[in-house]
C-alpha cells in the first residue's frame, strides 16, 4: 500500500490498500493508522496560510498491506508492515517507536545529497558576504529575494558570529528569516552522521498558532530539497542524487514531494492532533516551532524533548512581547527555566587540558538566543543589554519594570546581547498612510460600510471583542460583503481557513480580533480599520503592521468615537504624533442615508433570524445550568419555556415570511445604484461629462456613481485642530459629535 496522509488541524487520512503482500515477509501488525511508520514528504509549495485548505503536513506511508478480518467483535481492520529490503521504509518501520533510527532515515537522505555551488558574486551579489550555505542562496534566488532587508543585514552577521541578538525592526521588515536563515544555515553547514537521530538545535516561540505556522512555513521555504528553480533548471540545481542522475528537463514533480527535507521542522500548536505532533516529535526534528501552551503540555510528557530543549543550540522568541499580554507568562517562565544552562561556577572544573576542553565542549557555550520584535521598549532592550549571563539580574540594581523584563532578564543570554532597533520612530512605517474618522459609536456600521463599499480592497478590520465580531460579520454579509471572522473562539481548522479564504478572495474583509495582529504575513492587505480602538500604542503598531508590508502602499483607519478620544489621543501621543496631524477621512455625506437605510434593514433581519434562536439558547443555556447545579427551575420558567420554546407553525410561518419580506426590501434596495449629490437617477450625469462616459472609460466608481474611483489615501483632509478645552468652554459648543438622525 502506498498512502499519504495530509494532516490538518483535523487529520485527514487517505489509504487505499494494495492486493497481496508481493511476497514480501510481514515485519509487524498493527491496528491502527498511528501505529505505522509514516514519513513526512515535503509540502507542497501551497500550504496551511496558502489557499489549500488547512494542511501543514504531508506524510507517506508504504510497504502497508492492508488485511480485514472476521472476528467474534465483527470485522477488523488489520495493517501489516512488509519487510522491503530496498526501500528505507524497513528502517523505517523498526523505529516507528525508536527515535534513533527513524531520524537516520531522514538524515541519509538528506544529507548524503550533494549542493551545487552557487554563485552568489553574480547572481546575489548583495548576499555575497554572508558566506550563506550554498542551498540557501539558491532558495533567496528562486523566491526573489536579490537583497537583504535592513534587519537582515545587520542581524544575520551578528548571528553567523555567534552572538545573541535582540532585533526592533517595523512590521513586514523581514524579520523571520533575519533570525531564520542563520539557523538554517547553521543546520545546513553542520549534517549529522546518517546514523544518528535529529535532534531539535532551534526552538522558536511564538504568541499564536497562526503566527508559528507561517513562521514554520516560511523556514520551510528553505528546507525543501528542490527549489521552484529546479522544475525550470533541472540540470543545473538539482540537489538530491536521483535528481542529479536525471537529465530528463523537468524532474518529476512527484518525485521531489517525496523528498525527505533537509531541515525537518516542527510545529507544536494547540487545536492541531497532539498525537500527530508526536510523531512528527518521534522521527526527530531540526527545529520546533510552538507556541509557549502546547509546547509546555508535550515537554511534561515528553521526556526526549525536554532533554533536547536543555541542551538546545538557538532559542528564539518572536513577538515575545505578545507573550505576556496573551498570558503565557506561566508556560513561557518554565520553558525558559529548562534552557537555562547550569552555571559554569556551578560545575566543577576539571583540571589541566581538560579544563578548557571541557569549557569548550560545555553546551552553556552554544546556546544563542534571539529576541526580535516591532515593538520592545528602550528601556527593556537597555535592561537587556546591560544584563550579562549568570547575573541573574540587571546589573546596577535596576529592578525589572514589567512582566516582560521580568521574563526576558531570564534569558540565558551568553553576553551581552547585540541590539538592534531600526524601528521607526513612533512605528510607523514609511508606506503606510495614517487616517482617522470621527463617528458616533451607533454610526461606526454605517461608516464602515461606506468606507468598505467606497474603496474595496482586502481589508482587515479590527474590533477588541469576539461579541462585536459575531454582531458584525452577519451584517456584512447580508449586505453582499465577503467577510470572514478570525478569532480565539474558532476551532483552529476554521481559523486556517477563513485566513485562506481572505487571501484568495478579491476585496474580500477579515474582522478579527488582536490574535491577527502580530505577525501574520497576509499578502496585499490594502487597508487596516481599527474598528475599535487598540488597548495599547503597540498593538496599534502591530495591526498596523499587517498592511504596508515589504515596503508595499497600505493604509491605515482608526474609527473613534467620543469616548474614544481621550484612548486616541493617549495613543497617538505614545507614538509621537498629535491628533491634529493624523488626516481625516473625507465621507461623501449624502450617501450616508442610503447606506443607513441598507444597515438598518440589515440589523432587523438579522435580529429577527437570531430572536428565536437566541431564546431557545438562553433558555437551555438555564437549564442545563440549573441541572448541573441540581437547582430546581420556577415552575412558571419551565411551562413558559415549554410553551414558548417551540414556536407554533403558524408563528414560524410569519415569522418566515416577516424575513422574507425585509430580505425582498434589502436585495431591492442593493440593486440601486447609489447616487452621489447631483446626480439624477435618471439622467445619470456628472456636470458636464456624462457618467455613461466615466463608466466605458472605467474611472467612475461602479457601486457609488457621481463618484470617482480612488484609493482611500487620495481623499484625505487635514484633521481638524481641536481647540483647547478652555477656549472652547468659553464657545460653549453644544454637541462635538453630530451623527445622524434615526
Ligand atoms: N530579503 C527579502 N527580500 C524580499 N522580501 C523579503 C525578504 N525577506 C523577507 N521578505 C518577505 O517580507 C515579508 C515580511 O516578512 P516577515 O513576515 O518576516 O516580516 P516581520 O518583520 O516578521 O513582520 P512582523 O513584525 O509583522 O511579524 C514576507 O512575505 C517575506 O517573505
Amino acid at each position: 500500500m502506498g498512502a499519504q496522509h495530509t494532516s490538518t488541524s483535523k487529520s485527514k487520512r487517505k489509504a487505499s490498500s494494495q492486493p497481496g503482500s508481493s511476497g514480501k515477509r510481514i515485519k509487524t501488525s498493527c491496528n491502527s493508522l498511528d501505529g505505522l511508520p509514516w514519513k513526512t514528504v515535503a509540502r507542497p509549495l501551497e500550504t496551511c496560510l496558502d489557499g489549500d485548505d488547512g494542511v501543514l503536513d504531508l506524510e507517506e506511508v508504504d510497504n502497508v498491506e492492508v488485511v480485514y478480518e472476521n472476528t467474534d467483535r465483527g470485522r477488523v481492520i488489520k495493517f501489516n508492515v512488509l519487510n522491503d529490503s530496498h526501500s528505507d521504509d524497513g528502517k523505517a518501520r523498526e523505529s516507528s517507536h525508536d527515535h534513533a533510527s527513524s531520524a537516520a532515515v531522514q538524515t541519509e537522505s538528506s544529507q548524503a545529497a550533494p549542493f551545487p555551488s552557487f554563485d552568489s558574486t553574480n547572481l546575489l551579489p548583495e548576499w555575497h558576504s554572508f558566506n550563506l550555505h550554498s542551498h540557501i542562496l539558491h532558495v533567496l534566488h528562486t523566491r526573489k529575494f536579490l537583497s537583504p532587508t535592513p534587519i537582515q543585514s545587520k542581524a544575520i552577521p551578528l548571528a553567523l558570529s555567534g552572538r545573541d541578538v535582540v532585533g526592533v525592526a517595523e512590521t513586514g521588515s523581514g524579520k523571520t528569516l533575519a533570525y531564520g536563515i542563520p539557523i538554517l544555515h547553521h543546520i545546513l553547514s553542520h549534517p549529522r552522521p546518517p546514523t544518528s537521530r535529529k535532534e531539535v538545535q532551534a526552538l522558536v516561540l511564538a504568541p499564536t498558532r497562526e503566527l508559528a505556522l507561517q513562521v514554520s512555513d516560511h523556514l520551510n521555504a528553505f528546507s525543501r530539497v528542490i527549489s521552484a528553480s529546479v522544475k525550470e533548471e533541472p540540470n543545473e540545481t538539482a540537489l538530491t542524487d536521483t535528481e542529479v542522475s536525471s537529465d530528463k528537463p523537468g524532474t518529476s514533480v512527484r518525485q521531489q514531494e517525496h523528498r525527505v527535507p533537509l531541515v525537518s521542522i516542527a510545529v507544536l500548536v494547540g487545536g492541531m492532533s497532539v498525537q500527530k505532533q508526536r510523531r512528527i516529535l518521534d522521527r526527530g526534528a531540526d527545529i520546533v516551532v510552538a507556541t509557549p501552551g502546547r509546547l509546555w503540555d508535550t515537554l511534561e510528557e515528553d521526556e526526549v524533548l525536554s532533554k533536547e530543549v536543555q541542551l538546545l543550540r538557538f532559542l528564539v522568541l518572536d513577538e515575545a512581547d505578545r507573550m505576556i499580554e496573551a498570558g503565557h507568562f506561566a508556560e513561557m517562565d518554565n520553558i525558559l527555566r529548562l534552557t537555562v544552562r547550569q552555571s559554569r561556577e556551578d560545575e566543577i572544573e576539571p583540571e589541566g587540558d581538560d579544563s578548557q576542553k571541557a569549557k569548550d565542549s560545555s553546551p552553556e557555550d552554544k546556546l544563542q538566543t534571539f529576541v526580535f520584535s516591532a515593538t520592545l521598549s528602550k528601556e527593556l532592550q537597555h535592561n537587556l543589554k546591560k544584563r550579562s549571563r549568570h547575573s541573574g539580574a540587571t546589573k546596577g540594581g535596576n529592578k525589572p519594570l514589567s512582566t516582560l523584563d521580568d521574563l526576558l532578564l531570564r534569558l540565558d543570554f551568553r553576553n551581552q546581547p547585540d541590539v538592534i532597533d531600526i524601528s521607526p520612530e513612533g512605528g510607523a512605517v514609511s508606506t503606510l498612510q495614517l487616517s482617522k474618522l470621527e463617528c458616533l459609536s451607533s454610526d461606526k456600521d454605517v461608516y464602515l460600510y461606506y468606507f468598505l463599499l467606497r474603496y474595496p480592497g482586502r481589508s482587515l478590520v479590527f474590533l477588541s471583542a469576539i461579541d462585536g465580531i459575531r454582531r458584525l460579520l452577519p451584517l456584512l454579509e447580508l449586505l453582499n460583503l465577503k467577510t470572514f471572522p478570525l478569532h480565539s473562539q474558532l476551532e483552529q481548522r476554521q481559523r486556517l481557513k477563513n485566513l485562506d479564504r481572505f487571501k484568495s478572495t478579491p476585496n474580500a474583509i477579515l474582522l478579527a480580533t488582536d490574535i491577527a495582529a502580530r505577525g501574520l504575513d497576509i499578502p496585499a492587505v490594502d487597508h487596516v480599520i481599527h474598528y475599535q480602538m487598540p488597548r495599547s500604542a503597540d498593538v496599534f503598531v502591530h495591526r498596523n503592521g499587517r498592511t504596508a508590508r515589504a515596503m508595499q502602499k497600505g493604509f491605515s483607519l482608526l474609527m473613534c468615537a467620543p469616548e474614544e478620544r481621550k484612548i486616541s489621543k493617549a495613543l497617538l501621543t505614545k507614538l509621537g504624533r498629535h491628533e491634529g496631524d493624523i488626516p481625516e477621512i473625507s465621507v461623501e455625506m449624502t450617501l450616508l442615508d442610503d447606506l443607513k437605510t441598507r444597515v438598518h434593514l440589515a440589523r432587523q433581519i438579522d435580529l429577527q433570524q437570531h430572536k428565536v434562536k437566541k431564546q431557545n439558547h438562553e433558555r437551555c443555556w438555564v437549564k442545563e445550568t440549573a441541572e448541573a447545579m441540581d437547582i430546581e427551575l420556577d415552575s412558571d420558567f419551565m411551562s413558559a419555556s415549554e410553551d414558548d420554546g417551540k414556536p407554533s407553525r403558524y408563528q414560524k410561518k410569519r415569522f418566515d415570511a416577516k424575513v422574507a419580506s425585509l430580505k425582498a426590501e434589502l436585495k431591492a434596495l442593493l440593486s440601486k445604484p447609489l447616487l452621489a449629490r447631483g446626480i439624477s437617477a435618471r439622467y445619470i450625469t456628472s456636470g458636464s461629462r456624462s457618467i455613461v462616459d466615466d463608466l466605458i472609460e472605467g474611472s467612475v466608481h461602479e457601486t457609488m456613481l457621481g463618484l470617482r474611483r480612488t484609493e482611500a489615501g487620495d481623499d484625505l483632509v487635514a484633521g481638524r485642530k481641536r481647540q483647547p478645552t478652555k477656549a472652547r468652554k468659553e464657545k460653549k459648543e453644544p454637541v462635538e459629535w453630530t451623527g445622524f438622525s434615526s
